[in-house]
């Protein structure tokens, strides 16, 4: 028989994120966060790769990183919404954790497989971060998308890629429910 865990069955069944846009203060301290990153580096890895690797940004990694965005946007002639997109990335938020996929070149492992981790880290990311009482927002926008940016500011190179950028801080007004995928469209029970 299974033993089940109601409190845990019914944080997931209900877990969403919150809109960083409407994060403020307090965000997590160190000593806070430390127990959320260790939780969320318990992730599936085939290979036991770890293909992953982790920056914490506070605010004024935020500031360089939106000054940096602007500049990044201004050399791709961006207009001003790629520049206003870029920044914004950025410079309204007080913590967040860069989540880098960090593949390594094992044969025995697809970087496909890799990369997934990378994904699973994010959404255990996300669930600490909220199971410890803090709003958490898993985002990437332009920035994260551009290899040179990712180079320059988080040091990426080879394959590595930004996964996501999952910002921590006190929610605002909990976010509206957002529809939720009907299972009878995604889920196929039995071979067709
Ligand atoms: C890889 C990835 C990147 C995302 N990037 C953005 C983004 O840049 N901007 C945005 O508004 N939402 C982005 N989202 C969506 C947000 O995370 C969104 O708040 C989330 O899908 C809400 O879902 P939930 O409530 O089930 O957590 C991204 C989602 C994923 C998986």
């Amino acid at each position: 028989m299974p033993t089940p865990n109601p409190a845990a069955f019914a944080f997931l069944a209900a877990r969403q994120s919150q809109p960083a846009k409407l994060f403020s203060g307090p965000v997590p301290s160190r000593a806070e966060l430390e127990p959320i990153l260790a939780a969320a580096l318990r992730v599936p890895d085939h290979g036991k790769l770890e293909p992953w690797r982790l920056i914490v940004l506070t605010r004024p990694d935020m500031e360089r990183l939106a000054a940096m965005a602007e500049a990044r946007a201004l050399e791709l002639r961006g207009d001003a919404e790629k520049i206003e997109k870029g920044r914004g990335q950025f410079d309204r938020g007080g913590l967040a954790v860069v989540v880098i996929s960090a593949p390594q070149d094992v044969p025995k492992i697809p970087l496909a497989e890799q990369k997934l981790s990378a994904g699973a880290v994010c959404i255990s990311l996300l669930n600490a971060a909220t199971a410890a009482g803090w709003g958490a927002n898993w985002l990437t926008g332009w920035t994260s998308h551009d290899a040179e940016f990712c180079a320059r500011a988080f040091g990426c190179k080879g394959a590595e890629a930004v996964a996501g950028i999952v910002h921590i801080g006190t929610p605002g007004p909990a976010a509206p429910e957002r529809p939720r995928p009907d299972l009878a469209r995604v889920v196929q029970w039995g071979l067709a």
